[in-house]
């Protein structure tokens, strides 16, 4: 497959995939002939312009949304043939803004297995226990109310309710843009540190370039839904291959949004 993973390292392998959507008057391609492999232990990052189609391609890989043409694989098995609800609790997504149900940090991390009509796991309870400390959440604050916490708190009890279910692939889009540096440098930590203890395959799309250089194994450059550059992330940073990568990189937008909240 040109990318030099064998293949007990893949964990998700996506292949030739197109997205097309109708607009009035005709049609537009949002994602065009995409392949990649992301592996297990190491985080795929993906970059690009706005409307690159970052999200579009990211959303694909838990059935959020479905690809016009071209194939997903978990594993050796197709995504479209798995049951959404079980291929999301083994892929899971967090999202740019952490969502909070109402209710206690606790409600919020039971949640997932009420959905699934399982018996919700008590607070000392291994799992509870575990994803609390994955995400690096103090123990503390299961009783609070989940509302009331912080932007940065908040988002931890999201990657806490994500990793509950022993996911296998962790999906984000644009997990710290809500966040300030400081914030966004802990997380980035965490992401770093889960990704390798947990072997978690991680897919995230970011406009931070500070999370990309902290966080990237394998790094993925997107314009008008097509992959332009696609390699080690260390590499790609260091030496782009084009014009149009090395231009996106020296954008101030991009080293904007990179020091943001310092
Ligand atoms: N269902 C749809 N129908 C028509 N156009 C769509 C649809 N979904 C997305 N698009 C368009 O496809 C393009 C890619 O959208 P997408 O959100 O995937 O880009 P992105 O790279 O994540 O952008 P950003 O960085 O701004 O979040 C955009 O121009 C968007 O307006």
């Amino acid at each position: 497959m040109g990318d030099g993973k064998d293949n007990q390292a893949v964990k998700i392998r996506v292949e030739n995939v197109g997205v097309v959507r109708g607009v009035p008057g005709g049609s537009v391609v949002i994602v065009d002939d995409v392949s990649f492999a992301a592996g297990r232990g190491e985080t795929t990052t993906i970059i690009g312009p706005s409307g690159s189609g970052k999200s579009t391609l990211i959303r694909l890989l838990n059935r959020l949304d479905e690809p016009s043409s071209g194939r997903i694989y978990l594993d050796d098995t197709e995504t479209g043939t798995l049951d959404p609800l079980e291929l999301r609790r083994r892929v899971a997504m967090v999202l740019q803004k952490p969502f909070m149900f109402p209710g206690s940090v606790l409600d919020n991390l039971q949640l997932p297995f009420r959905y699934r009509n399982a018996a919700p796991p008590s607070a000392d309870s291994d799992e509870v226990r575990r994803a609390v400390a994955l995400a690096r959440l103090s123990p503390d604050f299961l009783d609070r109310e989940a509302r009331s916490l912080s932007g940065g708190e908040q988002q931890r009890v999201n990657l806490a309710r994500a990793l509950i279910g022993r996911p296998e692939v962790l999906l984000l889009d644009e997990p710290t843009s809500a966040l300030d540096r400081p914030t966004a440098d802990h997380l980035a930590a965490t992401l770093h540190d889960v990704c390798r203890s947990e072997q978690l395959a991680i897919v995230m799309v970011t406009h931070d370039l500070r999370l990309a250089q902290h966080t990237a194994d394998h790094l993925i450059y997107l314009e008008k839904g097509r992959v332009v550059e696609e390699g080690g992330a260390a590499e790609l940073l260091a030496r782009p291959q084009t014009e149009a990568f090395r231009q996106f990189l020296a954008e101030p937008a991009w080293e904007k949004e990179s020091t943001d909240g310092k």
